[in-house]
């Protein structure tokens, strides 16, 4: 089956405060963006890649992979103001059957969390990545607050993976800011969304503490 990853990296990491958007800061010795994109080219080289980018940046992405002499094939998307409307854009350029939607700053995905998102999606139509939730959890306001059954909530990531018609469907529903990610669309067209396991170390790099956690993560992972 035919794959297509969309590794979106439309925004501009406003929550890391940075000069730059954050997927372009360097995590060990490459942009994040760069280990990302080399994450799934080395899991499947024969799928189709497409990034999305902030127009003014990709000038930018341009001559980072000159100077890192990145070659990975790939093709580039202008972002749009949302994640939504960035891999809608980029949607238009899948040849795919399947496809996976992975966000450009998760860099440290396992091989295992892709193998069975797509096993998954394989047999199911829909499939994203979930870890069960570690801390107490509770609902409310700071007024008025009350305990919930943790069991019953999940931590989403990606890739989330869609056969290509469902999801182009799914594209054609308006933007709403509950919106979040594509699992929430593909729901509205009435479709169940099946889980996969998530890794730990999967995690979105957001703010400048979740960038020394990916530094010190990936510097574990190549000790071992
Ligand atoms: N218009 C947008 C907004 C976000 N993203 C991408 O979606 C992923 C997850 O979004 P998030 O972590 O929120 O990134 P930003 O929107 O850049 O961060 P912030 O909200 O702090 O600005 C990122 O890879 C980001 O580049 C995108 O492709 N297009
Ligand atoms: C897609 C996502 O990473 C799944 O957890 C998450 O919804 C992205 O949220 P963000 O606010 O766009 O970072």
């Amino acid at each position: 089956m035919k794959s297509t990853v969309i590794i979106t990296a439309g925004g501009i990491g406003k929550r890391m405060g940075e000069e730059i958007p954050k997927q372009f800061l360097l995590l060990h010795d490459q942009p994040i963006i760069m280990h990302t994109i080399k994450k799934f080219y080395n899991y499947n080289p024969d799928s189709q890649i497409i990034i999305t980018l902030p127009k003014a940046f990709i000038p930018y992405w341009e001559e980072l992979c000159d100077e890192y002499d990145f070659c990975i094939e790939h093709l580039v998307v202008e972002g749009g103001k949302e994640r939504y409307h960035s891999i809608k854009k980029a949607l238009a350029l899948v040849n795919g059957a399947l496809i996976f939607v992975h966000d450009a700053v998760r860099p440290l995905v396992s091989i295992e969390t892709i193998e069975s998102a797509k096993k998954c999606a394989i047999h199911n139509l829909t499939a994203i990545p979930v870890l069960p939730i570690k801390d107490s959890l509770r609902y409310g306001t700071a007024k008025e607050n009350k305990h919930i059954d943790r069991d019953a909530y999940w931590k989403v990531q990606t890739p989330q993976v869609f056969h290509a018609d469902i999801l182009r469907k799914a594209y054609d529903l308006p933007y709403t800011p509950k919106i979040t990610d594509d699992a929430s669309l593909v729901e509205e067209l009435g479709y169940q969304i099946h889980f996969s396991p998530g890794n730990e170390e999967n995690i979105k790099i957001t703010t400048p503490t979740d960038l020394q956690i990916a530094n010190a993560l990936l510097k574990k992972k190549n000790d071992l």
